[in-house]
């Protein structure tokens, strides 16, 4: 143990490099000087450490680079650090790359949750209390909503991609150690994030990227597909929050109640960034491009994030349009980081720093 670690509370905080997980990291360990933050990180495509430049210098954050699939490698890291809470945001995230590659969705985000589940119970045993394990999941494993209705916390689990059926699975897993180990545990189920240091793979990244450089904005089949959008940063509000003050054994869905279209919002999008950039109005709307849809994609997804706003007075701080003006004007200032997380620069320069 380290010498800092006698004084304060240890928390790991998996995938820290990532979208979210960088902004979770950031508001953590400039809010809590009185925890030390672990950032564990395989550095994998999606993460990078350029997200936290502005922290990495904190006396109370450590990086440590390393898979949540490594058994041994894990278990040790829980030894020495002995890490009294863990945030859980490390996963394959892409749903069209776990259509793709679903095995590498099932070992990270099925086996890597469960190394991690295993290695929190042989640590405190049953000294649960001041213990908490803290599951970052997705509203796709509720499945699709038809045009109305909303999930809820008691909305059934029904799956559709590799993807959402692998965080089903690791949400199972997180209540089964619960229910049998007494693990105690919190889960959340958000909606889709959008902000700074999102890989652009995703469609927001991925159009204001292709409206930049003048490529197609593929719309997969007909865009009517319906998505809840929230700003990251109310994402890792909400996350604080139910770290510290959502009940044991309990889940909250996380939602913007920001329902749109998918060509609504793309054509939207096409405008700002006409705007911004100084571009004809209606020129990148041009760039659409209807392509073959996406296998099983879902019709459309809405939280009903009532239970998490009455029981912690969680709502979203930041409008669309504002959250939207935002996070294309960060792409727009940051056109160097889009090029090195795009080519692998990033990737190939923090992971040979770390080996
Ligand atoms: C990349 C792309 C997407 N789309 C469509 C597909 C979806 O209907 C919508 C959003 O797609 P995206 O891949 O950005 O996100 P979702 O598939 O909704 O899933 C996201 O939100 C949930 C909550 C998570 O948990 C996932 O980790 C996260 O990736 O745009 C297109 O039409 N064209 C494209 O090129």
């Amino acid at each position: 143990m380290t010498e800092h670690s006698k004084t304060t509370k240890n928390i790991l905080i998996t995938g820290g490099a990532g979208f979210i997980g960088s902004h979770v990291v950031r508001r953590f360990v400039t809010k809590y000087p009185e925890y030390r933050i672990y950032n564990l990180d395989a550095l994998t495509y999606a993460g990078n450490l350029e997200n936290l430049k502005d922290i990495e210098d904190k006396e109370n954050y450590t990086f440590i680079q390393g898979s949540i699939t490594d058994e041994k490698f894990v278990n040790d890291i829980f030894k020495e650090f002995r890490f009294e809470g863990v945030i859980h945001l490390a996963a394959e995230s892409h749903v069209d790359r776990s259509i793709s590659d679903p095995l590498a969705f099932a070992k990270t985000n099925i086996l890597g949750t469960m190394i991690l589940l295993n290695a929190f119970k042989e640590l405190w045993g049953k000294y649960w209390e001041g213990k908490r394990f803290y599951h970052i999941s997705t509203d796709e494993v509720y499945g699709t909503l038809g045009k109305t209705g909303l999930f809820e916390e008691t909305t059934s689990y029904d799956p559709n991609s590799p993807y959402s059926a692998s965080k089903a699975s690791s949400d199972h897993f997180v209540r089964a150690y619960g229910e049998t180990y007494d693990l105690p545990y919190v889960i959340t189920n958000c909606s889709n994030n959008y902000g700074a240091n999102q890989f652009p793979e995703k469609l927001i990244p991925l159009f204001i990227h292709n409206i930049i450089h003048h490529k197609p904005l593929p719309v997969y089949g007909d865009g009517n597909y319906t998505r809840d959008w929230l700003y990251v940063i109310d994402h890792a509000i909400a996350i604080d929050l139910v770290f510290h003050k959502g009940k044991g054994k309990e889940t909250y869905n996380i939602g913007g109640f920001n329902e749109w279209k998918n060509i609504d919002l793309v054509k939207l999008l096409c405008q700002h960034m006409d705007e911004k950039l100084g571009r004809e109005i209606g020129s990148s709307e041009q760039l659409i491009t209807y392509v073959k849809d996406r296998p099983g994609h879902d019709l459309r997804y809405a939280i009903d994030a009532s239970k998490i706003n009455k029981e912690l007075d969680w709502s979203p701080t930041v409008t669309f349009e504002e959250g939207l003006s935002k996070t294309i004007d960060w792409y727009l200032n940051n056109e160097e980081w889009l090029n090195n997380v795009t080519s692998g620069a990033y990737q190939k320069y923090y992971t040979k720093q770390y080996q």
